[in-house]
């Protein structure tokens, strides 16, 4: 069977990796940080930069693709996931670390068709990890097959989750809540690397048994999702069921019965997802 979609993604790995070289080198000069929702939520000039470098390089390689990309979301273009392919970018996840040197720093590629991810691009620059998913094909690490843990008791496991970038009391109350009933569960600890992308594949590398986060944007989880599904590992929303790429909230874990086991102790709630119509970048 050819595989429709295989030099799309030969492309994503090359502009995932160049795209990571610029980052690095951004690394050695000053950063300029610039701010979007909030005095927190943190953009430089290298995540345009990156991000307009994909989006041109595509277009000249697969003109009808379109894009839903984090920084030309935030300058105004609709994020809104059709049936046609979509190039879902986020150019750095985990701005923040990068505005301080913190070493994990990704670029995520989704690539959806009819609303599916095909395939997922997440690029560890700093660590120079290349993780790839081609759905119904497996994730690989710098080409190694990749398998999430097989734990199935949470007492065991390790947990991942970000604070994110939200300060609204009530949304903080709602995490720190969360935070406490999964770490009182008691599990062995709690795990973040200030990239959804990063905490993704660790799950899928089987380093952590589930990552959890409200408040995350189609962007950063578009690749990791399948990266994680592909390794063997499930997908839920934070209330139980279908994760929903657009709703903001995902629990991505080895397996059903660890997934289930922290929604159980999850505060929900619910930001302004992702395709609401009058969504000012938040
Ligand atoms: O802004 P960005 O660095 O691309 O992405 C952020 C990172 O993934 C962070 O770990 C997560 O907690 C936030 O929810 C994301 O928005
Ligand atoms: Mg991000
Ligand atoms: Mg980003």
């Amino acid at each position: 069977m050819t595989d429709l979609w295989q030099n799309s993604m030969d492309h994503a790995v090359a502009a995932a990796r160049r795209a990571g070289q610029v980052v690095q080198q951004a690394l050695q000069d000053d950063r300029k940080v610039m701010t979007k929702s909030s005095s927190v939520d943190l953009v430089t000039q290298t995540d345009q930069r990156v991000e307009q470098l994909i989006i041109q390089s595509v277009k000249e390689k697969f003109p009808t693709h379109r894009f839903i990309g984090e920084e030309s979301v935030a300058a105004g273009e609709p994020c809104v996931l059709t049936d046609d392919p979509t190039w879902i970018i986020d150019p750095i996840d985990g701005t923040t670390n990068f505005v301080h040197a913190f070493p994990f720093v990704a670029v995520s590629i989704g690539f959806s068709v009819n609303k599916q991810v095909e395939f997922g691009v997440v690029y560890s620059c700093l660590e120079d990890k290349m993780f790839t998913a081609r759905r119904g094909r497996g994730a690989f690490c710098n080409g190694e097959p990749l398998q999430v843990s097989h734990q199935t008791d949470i007492k065991q496991s390790i947990i991942a989750t970000e604070f994110g970038s939200s300060r609204d009391p009530e949304a903080v109350d709602k995490i720190f809540s969360s935070l406490r009933n999964v770490l009182c569960i008691p599990i062995h600890g709690v795990r973040g690397a200030g990239t959804a992308a990063v905490n993704m594949c660790l799950v899928a590398s089987g380093c952590v048994e589930a990552y959890y986060e409200t408040g995350i944007h189609v962007w950063d989880v578009a690749a990791g999702s399948l990266i994680v599904s592909e390794a063997g590992g499930v997908l839920m929303d934070t209330e139980g069921g279908e994760v929903d790429l657009m709703s903001r909230r995902i629990v991505a874990a080895n397996n059903r019965t660890i997934a289930e086991r922290i929604i159980r102790e999850i505060d929900p709630f619910s930001p302004t997802r992702d395709d609401a119509p009058s969504k000012s970048s938040q």
